[in-house]
């Protein structure tokens, strides 16, 4: 049984002030009841990590957190770089790797994104490993095994053990953060092909275990439509996941009609 996960990435927003006041809404709004359905992580910027670390260990809250990004290396001369035992040791959960927006404006490829998928293992981090399409491959009706073959290259090496914990996330890059959401159909034929993938490269079992999140432009009022998808687990938001009240919404997706 998939637990669901909704990931809020706030990218580049929110100062560490600014963090705290949005967990603190978020802690405040969710419950228990909330927390047993769903896991509720965030992915603020890495200057907010220590603070989302105190508010969440001080308060004991049930929401977990992780960085937006790790570097390949584990220590050394990387000027602006955050390794994951950096991240490790704030108590992240989560990194996410290989977000379109790392691929296009960082230039990473399978091989980089690769590289830090095993740089988090190195420190225990769980790595939502994102892959997507862009509109010509799209048009072109390529999306299915471009996506497929950016999961062969991010997975490249990665144990049967290792496997068992990751996250993939699919996001179609003409849909983040353009108001532009794939159908829930569109993104089930993608999510579904993803898992069929991952039978192939493990079995089954572990296949089945995965847990396969959509991202792009989701809102509290598409959901509900996403979620009720066999092969979607969870949601990895952008915008959305930065207004408090939107965000409960979305992780109440139970709630919401399709
Ligand atoms: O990581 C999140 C995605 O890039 C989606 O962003 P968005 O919800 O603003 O479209």
């Amino acid at each position: 049984m998939r637990k669901p996960l909704i990931a809020g990435n706030w990218k580049m927003n929110l100062n560490h002030l600014e963090a705290i006041a949005l967990v603190q809404k978020l802690a405040f709004a969710l419950n228990d009841k909330d927390f047993d359905k769903v896991e509720v992580a965030v992915l603020p910027p890495f200057t907010d990590l220590r603070s989302v670390q105190t508010l969440v260990d001080g308060d004991k809250l049930r929401i977990v957190y992780g960085g937006q990004d790790l570097s390949k290396q584990d220590a050394g001369a990387y000027t602006g770089e955050i390794s994951g035992a950096m991240l490790a040791k704030l108590g992240c959960t989560f990194v996410t790797i290989g977000h379109s927006e790392r691929r296009q404006y960082h230039h990473e490829d399978d091989e980089v994104v690769n590289a830090k998928v095993r740089a988090a293992y190195r420190h225990s981090l769980t790595p939502i490993l994102c892959v997507g399409e862009d509109l010509p491959v799209r048009q072109a009706g390529g999306q299915v095994a471009h996506c497929v073959s950016q999961l062969d290259g991010g997975l490249r090496e990665i144990s049967e053990e290792q496997a068992k914990s990751i996250v993939v996330a699919y996001e179609p890059v003409w849909a983040i953060g353009t108001g532009e959401v794939a159908t829930p159909q569109d993104a089930q034929e993608v999510c579904s092909a993803l898992r069929a993938r991952l039978a192939e490269l493990y079995t089954s079992e572990v296949a089945a275990g995965i847990r396969i999140l959509y991202g792009g432009s989701v809102k509290s009022d598409n959901i509900a439509g996403i979620m009720a998808q066999p092969d979607i687990d969870g949601a990895l938001v952008g915008g959305a996941s930065i207004d408090a009240g939107e965000y409960v919404k979305i992780c109440r997706f139970g709630e919401m009609s399709a």
